[in-house]
């Protein structure tokens, strides 16, 4: 179980299901998944332990010990730890029912078909009745490095739509470079300055490629939108792939967040590319970029989106 990478935000086992086991034997796999859930969400935010001990306070080798289930953590240092990733301290323990229509509401939709869940989020999103043809727009996912800015330009050039970089409107819509707002607001400001950018970009008519950045899939509601209002495709390389092409970029003088050169940033980027599968393995399509030349996996992404838009292509 602390092996496989857990989806995160969901809390494990059946909701109010007794444990097996004693008392002391549940509290110890109580902090050992909680500790997991810290670890699975600071390796999608791509957080190196050094990273969140700065921003939440605590040492270093307090959050390892956190991770690994061991001591009890106070609350309020708990709190700190999900405000330096911008979690939901709920999301950490397990589901926090608090609104009183909360565990009706729940048990409904558990035993929801996939339609009425559809309908129950457009209703509480206050999102568009779905016209039965989808809306003309691609959004590519993946790791830094994955291709999703290179393939989305080509690509939107082939279909002739246009092509927008999520990072590039958050910046422009807040005067700030990603580094900075990060720097300076923090993963939980970026995220809730991404969700803004990409509500505003689906409220817009018309086709697109959107390239997004590579932790768009750490906030839930984020990624449920994106997943709801475009046809995703996951671009999917290996780890040392993606820091190939990075440090390849880097060198030829792109401007990007360097990646250190060394095994430990391949190693996280490993772990972060595996916490992150199960949320990038949420998209429609896959398309695996291995081995692969631009020309190649440009060509197979264009083939992918005219077979799912079909006849609604204009020709
Ligand atoms: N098969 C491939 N698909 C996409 N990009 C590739 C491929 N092989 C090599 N690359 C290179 O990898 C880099 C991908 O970078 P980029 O498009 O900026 O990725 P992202 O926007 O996902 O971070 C580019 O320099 C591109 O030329
Ligand atoms: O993977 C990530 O956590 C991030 C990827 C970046 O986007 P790119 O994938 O465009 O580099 C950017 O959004 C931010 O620095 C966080
Ligand atoms: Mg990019």
């Amino acid at each position: 179980m602390r092996s496989s990478p857990a989806p995160s935000f969901a809390p494990s086992g059946p909701a109010g299901a007794p444990a097996p086991g004693t008392a002391e034997d549940q509290e110890a796999r109580f902090l050992s998944d909680l500790g997991q859930r810290v670890r699975t969400m600071r390796a999608v935010r791509a957080m190196s332990r050094k990273m969140l001990s700065q921003t939440s306070g605590l040492s270093e080798r307090y959050i390892a010990q956190l991770e690994g289930g061991q001591g009890n953590v106070s609350i309020i240092l708990l709190r700190r730890v999900a405000t330096a990733m911008g979690v939901r301290l709920e999301d950490l323990i397990a589901a926090v029912e608090s609104p009183p229509d909360w565990p009706v509401l729940r048990d409904l939709l558990r035993d929801a078909s996939p339609a009425q869940v559809a309908e129950a989020k457009r209703v509480l999103t206050g999102g568009a009745a779905p016209d039965g043809t989808g809306p003309q727009r691609v959004a590519l996912i993946g790791l830094r490095g994955a291709g999703k800015s290179t393939l989305g330009r080509i690509l939107a050039e082939r279909l002739d739509w246009p092509f927008v970089e999520l990072n590039r409107e958050i910046e422009s819509e807040n005067g700030l470079q990603v580094s900075e707002i990060f720097a300076i607001y923090g993963q939980e400001g970026f995220r809730r300055m991404e969700q803004g950018a990409l509500r505003r970009l689906v409220e817009q008519p018309g086709p697109m490629v959107l390239a997004t950045g590579g932790g768009i899939v750490a906030e839930p509601l984020t990624l449920d939108l994106l997943l709801s209002s475009f046809f995703t495709v996951w671009l999917k390389a290996r780890p040392e792939e993606h820091m190939r092409r990075v440090r390849e970029q880097t060198a030829r003088g792109v401007a990007r967040p360097r990646l250190p050169d060394n095994d430990d940033a391949l190693r996280q980027l490993g772990a972060v590319l595996l916490s992150r599968e199960p949320l990038y393995g949420r998209a429609r399509a896959v398309l695996d970029t291995a081995d692969q030349t631009v020309a190649e996996t440009a060509a197979r992404l264009t083939g992918l989106v005219e077979r799912h838009f079909g006849s609604t292509l204009p020709r």
